[in-house]
């Protein structure tokens, strides 16, 4: 048997039952309504219900990893999360095996809780990447990741809007970036929201290098997913605020996917982006993803822009 292929197999299993939730939810929960108030609670609902059901079919495999999650209990505890915390037990009792009572969902959840590091093996987990477009009946991911000695080893994204290729439905395959040697030539993809990464310094990116193609605007990981197969060419995430540090579980899955599917991924500096130093990635500055023919020359152009600044 190949190197974590039951790491693999059970992520896979986690990853498709947070992802059925999280379609639950939103069948469920999200109304027109909801988009126009921009009410969060079902995604409050969904991104809970998602940590929750991952992380249990972790623990049931591997009982002693520790799990880096976005989500904590807090809002489900007590008198005032009863409401939610009921909510979040049917849902996640309803893909679960095993049904959890009020307790074991709390610890479950929190269950997430590590602070990272640069020894042994831990998961990563954002239950739900890119709320706003699981609200929007978008673009969302769930995406877990397994981070050996601080080096990703496995990623697992779960991409229910995002169209299957209609030529290979249903079919393992093996992905791969497209291939592209001048820059002039690609498209690239970044936020929809322009507080998640500036879209102004990327326009200024894309008109030094030449590049014509209106930017493909996507919420969550699934850009990460767009490159990797040869949708876009380039991810660009450039910092909004100096102080900002990005978490490892928007990063950890997608990283590992472009790497496997021969692409390239660095921060603005052309830094490797370093999964070992907690739940942020305190030494990198955004994120520049592209075919390795054409890397170099995205950094330069991102230099040119955000160094001058
Ligand atoms: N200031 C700032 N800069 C960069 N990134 C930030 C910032 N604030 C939040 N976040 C994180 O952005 C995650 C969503 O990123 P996306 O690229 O999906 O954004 S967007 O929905 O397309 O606008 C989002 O992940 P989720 O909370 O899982 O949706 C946040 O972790
Ligand atoms: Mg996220
Ligand atoms: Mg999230
Ligand atoms: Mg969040």
């Amino acid at each position: 048997m190949s190197a974590l292929a039951i790491e693999r197999a059970v992520a896979i299993n986690a990853v498709l039952r947070a992802s059925k939730v999280c379609q639950k939810v939103f069948q469920n929960l999200v109304t027109s309504d909801t988009v126009i108030k921009k009410d969060r609670s079902p995604v409050t609902v969904a991104d809970f219900s998602s940590q929750a059901v991952v992380n249990r079919i972790l623990y049931e495999s591997f009982p002693n990893d520790p799990i880096v999650g976005e989500e904590e209990s807090g809002s489900l505890r007590g008198d005032s999360g009863k409401e939610l915390r009921n909510k979040v037990l049917s849902l996640v009792n309803s893909v679960l095996d095993t049904p959890l009572n009020d307790n074991e969902l709390l610890e479950t959840i929190d269950r997430g809780n590590f602070p990272g590091g640069s020894s042994g093996r831990m998961w990563t987990l954002d239950p739900i990447d890119g709320t706003m477009g699981f609200i929007r009946g978008e673009q969302f991911c769930v995406g877990l990741a397994l981070i050996i000695d601080g080096d990703v080893h496995l990623g697992v994204l779960g991409c229910p809007n995002f169209p299957v290729d209609l030529k290979a439905p249903e079919e393992e395959t093996q992905i791969c970036l497209a291939d592209i040697s001048s820059p002039s030539a690609a498209s690239f993809c970044e936020s929809v929201v322009a507080a998640h990464s500036s879209h102004g310094d990327a326009a200024k990116i894309a008109s030094l290098l030449g590049i014509t193609k209106p930017p493909l605007r996507m919420d969550s990981m699934c850009k990460y997913c767009a490159v990797a197969r040869g949708d876009a060419d380039i991810y660009l995430r450039l910092p909004v605020s100096i102080d900002y540090e990005e978490n490892i579980w928007d990063h950890a899955a997608g990283c590992i996917l472009i790497k496997e599917a021969g692409g390239v991924v660095s921060d603005i500096y052309n830094k490797p982006l370093d999964f070992s130093l907690g739940r942020t990635l305190k030494t990198n500055k955004g994120v520049v993803v592209a075919h390795s023919k054409i890397h170099g020359q995205v950094i330069d152009a991102v230099q040119q822009v955000i160094l001058k600044k």
